[in-house]
């Protein structure tokens, strides 16, 4: 059965990159056919002659086939700001996204979509991740950055979803912060908070193995 999800995080930064690519490898070891997808990137740098996001080519690099760069991150912004911004001349059309997203669907069990910044980071003057994630219909997983505010952040983001209509449907917990004090105890917190399953903890690891991700991520829960 082809299933999919958004990404989303706390915040920019909260994880989501790594998340995804957890998910995509603890997703490939159930046998499963999975492709990443970043519909929206700012902040690229050219390759080959053309604007190229280091999310989008992990996410490239993990899939379990071969699928075009421009499938994976349609919209390659060169500046590191809200897309919004970075997008002015060449806006996002969430209807072209949606159906490379189809496409997309059509050739793996599983698409993980992530999404750009935090749940309402704009995506045009009209749209944010929220309103991209409904237009896909997919349920979503958070990925929360475990540090010092991370609370108030995953209990607003889980409103938030909520109040979208849309399945939350679990969260990763992203240790990348060294001087986090009281991970665990935060992680608890968090746990008895929300209504959606814990998948996984991602410790903090400086120079980490990202082909190794799936060993913290338990999709029974999914
Ligand atoms: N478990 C970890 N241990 C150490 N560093 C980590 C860990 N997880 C993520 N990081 C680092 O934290 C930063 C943010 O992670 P990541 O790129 O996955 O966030 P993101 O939400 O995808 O960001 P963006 O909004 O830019 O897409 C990166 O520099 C990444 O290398
Ligand atoms: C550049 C950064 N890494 C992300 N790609 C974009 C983050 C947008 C955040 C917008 C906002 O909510 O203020
Ligand atoms: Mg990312």
């Amino acid at each position: 059965m082809q299933q999919g999800y958004l990404i989303t995080g706390t915040d920019t930064n909260a994880g989501k990159t790594w998340a995804t690519l957890a998910l995509m490898q603890a997703f490939k070891r159930q046998g499963k056919t999975v492709v990443g997808m970043k519909p929206v990137a700012s902040g690229c740098r050219i390759e080959g002659g053309k604007l190229k996001n280091e999310d989008a080519l992990l996410l490239q690099a993990h899939a379990s086939i071969s699928v075009d760069y421009e499938l994976i991150n349609p919209y390659a912004y060169e500046r590191p700001i809200s897309p919004h911004l970075a997008g002015k001349d060449n806006p996002v059309d969430l209807a072209l996204l949606k159906s490379r997203f189809l496409q997309l669907q059509a050739l793996a069990d599983i698409v993980l979509v992530e999404g750009a910044g935090g749940w309402y980071a704009p995506i045009n003057a009209r749209e944010d991740i929220s309103d991209l994630a409904l237009a896909f219909g997919l349920p979503v997983i958070l990925a929360v950055a475990v540090k010092l505010g991370c609370i108030n952040h995953a209990k607003l983001t889980a409103q938030a979803i909520a109040s979208k209509g849309l399945r939350f449907a679990g969260w990763i917990a992203v240790c990348n912060d060294p001087d986090m004090v009281c991970a665990e105890d935060n992680v608890s917190t968090i746990q008895s908070a929300l209504d959606a399953p814990l998948l996984g903890v991602i410790p903090y690891q400086p120079s980490a193995d990202l082909n190794a991700l799936h060993r913290f991520i338990n999709l029974d829960a999914l």
